[in-house]
């Protein structure tokens, strides 16, 4: 089944997590030991990113995964370098608050056909960067939205779903200090009866996780908390527990 499906068919139950694997961190061996740790904990599939890492990292780490695991690999790309015929998806994402055009549609067109190429499945996804933002809020030009204006991404996300998208990303950036306020969740989420809404970044507890999704996120991204955790399996199963416990 195509990956934005087996994700569709999930939020008819409950809510999604997926976890955040940055290739630059480790090798793809260790990759491998922490997806399997986070699928044992309850993780739905694997995102695969970094606002800095190279093409032959995404590669090695996509076909490492791919002879390891069963559930979806989607890429999310921190470039057009960031394409593998190794994964089953990626997120097609445009950066709708980059002061830059590359960031919105220049990558995209650069990438387009390498994606076609590698034939795996593209998800069209707007991805909006709140405050603080962190390393892809800077490398993106962004014009980071003020956490104390709840109404504005939800007008992005009409307007990405109106163009034909039908996911939609909510970024305070990777290793926030807070992840994205309650009430911006609630209203993003309020404005579309379609679009799948992720949120991520900052999301390390199981409060936290708790929160954004009762708040009204479908799917819920964590990255950092298994970068830091020598339990990775305890870690995700504490916040996918939370999660479970939100779509009640
Ligand atoms: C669709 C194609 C082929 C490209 C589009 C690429 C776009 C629009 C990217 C947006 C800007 C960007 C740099 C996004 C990165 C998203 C990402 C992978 C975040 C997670 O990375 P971090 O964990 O913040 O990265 P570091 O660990 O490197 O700080
Ligand atoms: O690393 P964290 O803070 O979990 O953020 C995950 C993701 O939203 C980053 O793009
Ligand atoms: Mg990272």
């Amino acid at each position: 089944m195509i990956v934005e499906n087996q994700i569709k068919d999930i939020l008819k139950t409950r809510k999604v997590h997926l976890t955040l694997i940055d290739p630059d961190e480790q090798s793809p061996e260790d990759a491998v030991k922490i997806a399997e740790a986070a699928i044992k904990g309850g993780s739905d599939g694997i995102m695969l990113g970094g606002s800095t890492v190279g093409g032959e990292q995404v590669d090695a780490t996509s076909y490492a995964l791919s002879q390891a695991i069963d559930l979806p690999i989607i890429i999310f790309p921190g470039n057009t370098s960031n394409i593998s015929k190794y994964a089953d998806a990626i997120f097609f994402m445009s950066f709708l608050n980059s002061n830059n055009p590359y960031w919105i549609i220049g990558a995209q067109a650069l990438g387009a056909l390498e994606v076609k190429k590698a034939g795996i499945e593209a998800i069209p996804m707007g991805y909006m960067v709140v405050e603080p933002g962190g390393t892809v809020g800077w490398i993106g030009d962004a014009k980071l939205v003020p956490r104390n204006k709840p109404k504005i991404p939800a007008a992005y996300l009409m307007a990405a779903e109106v163009l034909g998208m039908r996911f939609f990303y909510l970024e305070a950036g990777s290793g926030a200090d807070k992840h994205i306020p309650n009430k911006m969740i609630a209203y993003a989420k309020k404005s579309s009866e379609n679009m799948v809404l992720v949120v991520g970044g900052g999301i390390r507890t199981a409060e936290d996780a708790y929160e954004v999704a009762k708040s009204g996120a479908d799917v819920l991204v964590t990255g950092t908390v298994v970068e830091e955790t020598d339990d990775v399996e305890s870690k995700i199963a504490e916040i996918v527990e939370a999660i479970r416990s939100a779509s009640e």
